[in-house]
């Protein structure tokens, strides 16, 4: 069988600037795939092509291995950064409205649009005024609108991004659960939402894909040693620590934002006998040693250049 989503050399150019800049990836089915990346990166326009909103400049998607067509539509479900709503409608009425565009008749519309509610926690407030409902429930109807026809594939742009804290978790728990049993692509620049709902990331920066691959193989790919260190505001500390990113057995270093200095190393066990011997004889004042590996924000850190 064909993967769900077969991408390849997808661009989109707006005035002679590349958005997508020849992205390609599969995409099997069944598989939670964040596209993670800055505020630019491309990941609004690549949804929007993936949804079959906006027509890529160059480039092809397949579909279980055939060119998106009208019978798409009824595939995907779509969740836009902004949703726009008719505040005057109840929640109720605009679900039902989504589920009459999506094709579906009038009796099945009504028991999926109940159905859906209820799994988003809306049913109390169905036949309320959606110009009523906090920025948690819009988001949560939004999602509602995107699932009510049952997709095979889910579109999810920035699901997260403007909810406050509770919003954020139910949707988080909401997205959680739908990923068991649909496909699911949302975008983000918060790699600790990618981390907590999905499988896979496309990290993506200025269009392009600066990695690709599942949580698992993206830690062990970047899994260098490394030494964090941290000492009191003294002249010899910092004199030591200044001379210290000069040596041969650190490969890179890089102050990180809370003062601590972040050194990559070789040979980790090495590189700790020498720095805590010296640190000792020099009675340096540390404040902290850790050895470890970079964590996935490094990796995002550094593929996307930040
Ligand atoms: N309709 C358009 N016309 C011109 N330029 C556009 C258009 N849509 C997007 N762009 C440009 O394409 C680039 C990528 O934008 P896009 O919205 O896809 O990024 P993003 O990763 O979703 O970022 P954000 O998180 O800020 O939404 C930006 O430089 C943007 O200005």
């Amino acid at each position: 069988m064909p993967p769900l989503l077969q991408v390849s050399g997808l661009y989109k150019v707006f005035h002679g600037q590349s958005s997508v800049d020849g992205i390609s990836f599969d995409m099997e089915q069944g598989r939670c795939v964040a596209l993670l990346g800055p505020n630019g990166a491309g990941k609004t326009t690549t949804l929007r092509m993936l949804a079959g909103l906006m027509n890529p400049s160059r480039g092809r998607i397949l579909f279980e291995g055939n060119p998106i067509g009208d019978n798409y539509r009824r595939q995907i479900g779509y969740l836009p950064q902004a949703p726009a709503f008719y505040n005057w409608m109840t929640g109720e009425e605009y679900i039902l409205l989504a589920s009459r565009l999506s094709g579906m008749g009038g009796k099945a519309a009504a028991g999926h649009a109940a159905a859906v509610l209820e799994r988003m926690g809306l049913q109390d407030a169905a036949r309320r005024r959606i110009g009523g409902y906090s920025g948690g429930m819009k988001q949560r109807l939004g999602l509602a609108q995107a699932l009510v026809h049952s997709p095979r594939l889910l579109l999810l742009d920035e699901p997260v991004s403007a909810l406050d804290p509770i919003g954020r978790r139910e949707m988080m728990e909401l997205l959680r659960d739908i990923g068991k049993e649909t496909s699911v692509i949302f975008s983000t620049h918060v790699l600790h939402d990618a981390e907590e709902v999905c499988d896979d990331i496309i990290m993506m920066n200025k269009g392009r894909i600066a990695e690709h691959g599942t949580l698992t193989s993206l830690r062990a790919k970047y899994n260098r040693p490394v030494i964090i260190l941290r000492v009191e505001e003294a002249e010899e500390a910092r004199l030591w620590l200044e001379t210290l990113q000069t040596r041969s057995f650190i490969l890179e270093s890089r102050l990180e934002a809370d003062g601590s200095l972040l050194l990559k190393v070789d040979d980790i066990a090495s590189a700790r006998s020498v720095i805590l011997r010296e640190a000792a004889e020099r009675a340096i004042p540390l404040l902290r040693f850790e050895a470890g590996t970079l964590s996935l924000e490094d990796v995002f850190m550094e593929a996307v250049g930040g």
